[in-house]
């Protein structure tokens, strides 16, 4: 089976890692073998004692996209839902997989900061807000959205599985599932 590594970036609450095991759940029940490299469970191991200064999510985001490019040269659909802030991290991401031969595509959960800061899943935006951390992506730290993702998803116009279909049907047309 073909393998691909699938990022998705957006601000903390965008969406992504729901969308990840929504997916996830659907190419599982098709019979492909899938990995989702959450972003947090990745900083508790392979990345652990990285913070969230540019070097550090540098690093973080070039580690994952060095295990992903792994997992999918063998068949893996590799699923990442994962910040990676800067559009150079990105791109060397991207090109590694490139050189390498191996499908990767970038997908934006599109969620404006409003609506993520309203659904704060981890309550990070408020503790942003109460002065307690600071260097929150999107709020006093960097976000550079992508500027032509293999797809962009306006998570806070669809419901979790519209936006979920919307993916599958982009790794269809690519001939991934
Ligand atoms: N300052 C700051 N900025 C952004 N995010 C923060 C921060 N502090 C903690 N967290 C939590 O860590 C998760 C982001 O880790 P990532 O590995 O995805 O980020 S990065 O790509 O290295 O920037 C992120 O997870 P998600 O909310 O799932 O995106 C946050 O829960
Ligand atoms: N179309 C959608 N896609 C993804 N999540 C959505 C969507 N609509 C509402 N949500 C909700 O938004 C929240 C996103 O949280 P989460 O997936 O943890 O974000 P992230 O991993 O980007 O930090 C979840 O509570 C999810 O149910």
């Amino acid at each position: 089976m073909t393998g691909a590594t699938i990022w998705l970036t957006g601000l903390p609450s965008a969406g992504k890692t729901t969308l990840a095991h929504e997916l996830a759940g659907r190419l599982r029940g098709e019979g492909h073998r899938v990995e989702v490299l959450d972003g947090d469970e990745i900083r508790e191991f392979l990345s652990a004692g990285l913070g969230f200064t540019r070097a550090d999510r540098h690093t973080n985001v070039q580690r994952i996209g060095f295990v992903a490019e792994l997992l999918a040269s063998n068949g893996v659909k590799a699923l990442v839902p994962v910040i990676a802030p800067y559009a150079d991290s990105r791109e060397a991401v991207r090109k590694r997989h490139q050189t390498e031969g191996t499908a990767y595509l970038e997908v934006h959960v599109a969620t404006p900061v409003e609506v993520c800061s309203e659904r704060d899943v981890k309550g990070l935006y408020a503790k942003q807000a109460a002065g307690e951390i600071s260097g929150l992506t999107g709020v006093d730290d960097p976000y550079e959205a992508p500027e032509s993702p293999d797809l962009r998803l306006e998570s806070h116009t669809q419901t979790v599985q519209e936006s979920a279909a919307a993916l599958h049907t982009l790794l269809t047309e690519r001939g991934l599932a």
